[in-house]
């Protein structure tokens, strides 16, 4: 397999919270770029609570871009407005701008179900249906009436996400016998077979090893050759490794300490974010001094 670059400087140690002082990945100019989403004072509430603010960033193609910062901060909640998996939660509710090449992905005219397709999503937890290996990765494809040879859909998607080698001799069986790393691959193979443009990965590796974890960042780095990713991920040093640009949100309190959301204090290349950050918070919490 190609050997993918990743950023090296702080590979080691998944626990540390030391500054990097390696190399990495040489950064690009923004406006060398080509911007996949557009998101303009994005807010989410559920219910009336306020979930995240006024959220204003560009999201580039071909890029990983990791979303990171404490828990609650409203990471997995941005993340799904831009497929519209919030639209499934009923007390959910989306403000702001969201475009994709320039298409306002919330308006009228737009199907959720089309979003979804060219938007797909990975999910913290692998969850592969209880059905065989080859079935699993058909689905989609059959559910969307796709034309082509269905063998030949399902064995691209698997040699994409890493894994035909390992099933090929074995793609009647249920993916429930799959390892943990494999069936996550498998829901990347799932993802990849209706032929999105994005991925979004909602903490792919947290339920994995460490093995199965750097299988999937290898993969990541293959994958954005073609396709723009995004990824929310409480692991830092995961950001640091695979990551273009990193966005840092950050709950904010009322003073009353009765209300809370989050924001995005920083949003820039990751070797800035990571090295030389603007926001002193922003230092903060890389250097684990807020968690
Ligand atoms: N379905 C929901 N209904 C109501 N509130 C929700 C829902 N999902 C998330 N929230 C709330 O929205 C806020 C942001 O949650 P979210 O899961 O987006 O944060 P996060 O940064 O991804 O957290 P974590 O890192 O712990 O997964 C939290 O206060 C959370 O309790």
């Amino acid at each position: 397999m190609r050997q993918a670059k990743r950023n090296t400087a702080i590979d080691a140690d998944d626990h540390g919270l030391s500054l990097p002082t390696g190399e990495f990945a040489q950064p690009e100019y923004h406006e060398q770029r080509e911007r996949a989403f557009e998101l303009r004072n994005v807010s989410v509430h559920y219910g009336d609570t306020p979930a995240v603010k006024d959220v204003t960033m560009d999201i580039f193609r071909n890029n990983i871009t990791a979303l990171i910062g404490p828990s609650g901060c409203g990471k997995s909640t941005l993340l799904r407005c831009m497929n519209r998996m919030n639209d499934l939660i009923p007390s959910a509710t989306v403000e702001g701008t969201l475009r994709y090449h320039g298409e306002d992905i919330y308006g009228p005219k737009v199907d959720p179900v089309q979003v979804r397709k060219i938007i797909g999503m990975v999910f913290q937890k692998p969850n592969p249906f209880p059905k065989s290996i080859y079935d699993n990765v058909a689905f989609g494809p059959r559910t969307l009436g796709m034309k082509g040879n269905e063998r030949e859909i399902v064995k691209d998607a698997l040699v994409r996400a890493g894994l035909w080698d390992e099933v090929k001799d074995r793609l009647d069986d249920n993916a429930y016998g799959m390892s943990g790393g494999q069936q996550q691959r498998l829901c990347i193979a799932r993802c990849i077979a209706v032929e999105p443009d994005v991925i979004l990965m909602d903490e792919p590796c947290s339920a994995l090893d460490p093995i199965s974890t750097a299988r999937i960042e290898d993969l990541m780095l293959e994958l954005k050759e073609r396709y723009s990713i995004v990824i929310v991920t409480h692991n830092m040093q995961q950001a640091a490794r695979v990551s273009d640009m990193t966005g840092f949100l950050m709950v904010q309190l009322t003073e009353d300490e009765k209300s809370r959301w989050g924001e995005l204090v920083e949003y820039d290349e990751t070797a800035k974010i990571f090295t030389n950050p603007a926001d002193a918070r922003t230092e903060d919490y890389i250097a684990g001094k807020v968690g």
